[in-house]
């Protein structure tokens, strides 16, 4: 077999900005992982064939997902065989998706990750929200699962503001693959506590990729008048 694409333990920095953003775009996303590289990362996310193209002159392995929103069901990463199709085409590496057990359009996660491996020849990151839905991804023949989608689902109520290091921590002691933590590690204090709870690796987004909304952290500190 051949070598994990995401072998190497340390941080995957997620390059993502939403249409909004000002930062939204592939030039701009592509300097985001230059950064993120000369700064000791492992791996980049991306989210788009755009993006995942641009991204891909780091020289890192990309974690490609391609968000999609619908009407119909609250499944927006890489919901369909097509959109991970289409990111592998653009250069991903590794394909992210939705592998909650919510209502979905189509194929569900488990067919999912089959013909992701069998059909594309790439390695599938499970993004889940609770341990069971990482559980039945590794049964399905998942190569990472990651805590993405924690606080993010009504399985796992409001939003916290920590992350969720228990669902790293009990991913690790009931699965052999690489346990990924993601969402909220808005600090290296709380990165080193997934690492110590077993994560393989930790993705870090917003606090290193998103200026607007560090400048929002701080600006809503308040200023004295
Ligand atoms: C829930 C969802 O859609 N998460 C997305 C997944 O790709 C991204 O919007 C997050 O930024 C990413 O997971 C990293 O997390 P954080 O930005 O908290 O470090």
């Amino acid at each position: 077999m051949s070598p994990l694409k995401l072998a190497k333990r340390g941080i995957i920095v997620s390059c993502q900005a939403r249409a909004d953003n000002p930062l939204h775009g592939p030039a701009f996303m592509g300097a985001m992982a230059l950064a993120a590289r000369d700064g000791g990362a492992v791996g980049i996310r991306a989210n788009g064939p755009e993006d995942i193209a641009a991204v891909k002159a780091a020289g890192l392995p990309v974690l490609g997902i391609y968000k999609i929103l619908s009407d119909s069901s609250p499944v927006y990463i890489t919901p369909n065989f097509d959109a991970a199709r289409a990111i592998v085409a653009a250069g991903a590496d590794v394909v992210a998706l939705d592998c909650t057990l919510r209502p979905r359009n189509g194929e569900e996660p488990t067919v999912l990750i089959r013909r992701i491996r069998d059909e594309l020849g790439v390695e599938v990151f499970a993004d889940v929200s609770v341990l069971d839905e990482g559980l039945a991804a590794a049964d399905a023949g998942a190569t990472y699962v990651g805590t993405t989608l924690s606080g993010y689902t009504e399985a796992t109520g409001p939003k916290p503001e920590a992350p969720d290091v228990a669902l790293v921590e009990a991913l690790a002691r009931r699965i052999s693959l690489p346990v990924i933590a993601e969402g909220r590690y808005n600090t290296p204090e709380l990165v080193r506590r997934a690492f110590e709870a077993g994560a393989h690796a930790v993705v870090v987004g917003t606090m290193i990729t998103n200026p607007r909304e560090i400048t929002r952290r701080f600006v809503s500190l308040g200023v004295p008048q």
